[in-house]
């Protein structure tokens, strides 16, 4: 069987004097090398892409970080220049892409900004600046320090008892990085609360009624995936969800070779 293929909407980037469309290498290393899927990245050209032409290439779907945020129009706010930096391109692709990805019963893995694009798509709302709402903590990433530094373990989150990620993890306490500004508010009808952080922000929801793997969490598990046990479990049980999603196409492929 010949690795599976995970679809990886990308970012829309300026450099070099134009526009590129990019996904980060700790993302679809981590896919490639714990996970075993590869990965197609898909542009951020929105509503003109046939989305299910896309998904019926793929086996599954994982939703990057970025550090731009979801447009706040998305989720009924008036826009605010806090808010930014905004990809319109990226919000255009991902929020059809998570909602026909559930439809269909793939296997779908959001991370960062990937599990506020999940809430928004489903009907929940984000929060700003997080550290400035009362009792909260600082979840923004370190404020110096190489790559490494400011995707370092230190957080502790809870994950329920019970959960998708309780069966992936164990419940109880585990160590995660952190690098947001915005977190979930109104969670999304449809979504689970798996686990939280310690001043109650949302740190990973799971779809409900999914048909299959649809999980997302607030951290970072692509950083580490190769090292750190909290991160490769969660990995790995991305990569068992969308091998068991491919299978029986596989089969297909070769009962007409
Ligand atoms: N922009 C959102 C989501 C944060 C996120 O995805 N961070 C990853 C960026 C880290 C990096 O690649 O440098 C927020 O701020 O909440």
């Amino acid at each position: 069987m010949s690795k599976p293929i995970v679809a990886v909407p990308a970012d829309t980037c300026f450099f070099r004097e134009t526009t590129w469309h990019a996904a980060q290498q700790q993302y679809v290393g981590a896919a490639l090398d714990v996970a075993g899927a590869m990965s197609f990245i898909i542009p951020a050209l929105g509503a003109a892409q046939d989305i299910d032409a896309m998904l019926d290439r793929v086996d599954g779907v994982m939703i990057t970080g970025s550090r731009s945020n979801v447009a706040p129009a998305l989720y009924g706010k008036t826009e605010e220049e806090r808010d930014g930096p905004f990809d319109p391109g990226r919000d255009a692709t991902t929020l059809p892409m998570i909602r026909r990805a559930i439809e269909r019963g793939m296997p779908l893995l959001c991370i960062c900004r990937g599990i506020q694009e999940l809430n928004v798509a489903l009907g929940g709302t984000l929060v700003s600046e997080v550290h400035e709402l009362e009792g909260r903590i600082d979840h923004r990433q370190p404020p110096e320090g190489d790559r490494d530094a400011l995707f370092v373990i230190r957080q502790p989150v809870r994950v329920k008892e019970g959960t998708c990620l309780a069966d992936i993890l164990g419940p109880g306490e585990v160590k995660v990085n952190s690098l947001h500004r915005q977190a979930i508010g109104d969670v999304a009808p449809g979504l689970a609360v798996e686990a939280i952080a310690p001043d109650g922000t949302v740190e990973a929801v799971s779809v409900i009624s999914a048909k299959n793997f649809a999980v997302g969490v607030q951290w970072h598990p692509e950083y580490w995936a190769k090292t750190d046990e909290t991160s490769r479990r969660l990995f790995a049980a991305f990569g068992d969800a969308v091998r068991a999603y491919a299978r029986p196409k596989d089969r297909v492929g070769a009962a007409t070779q």
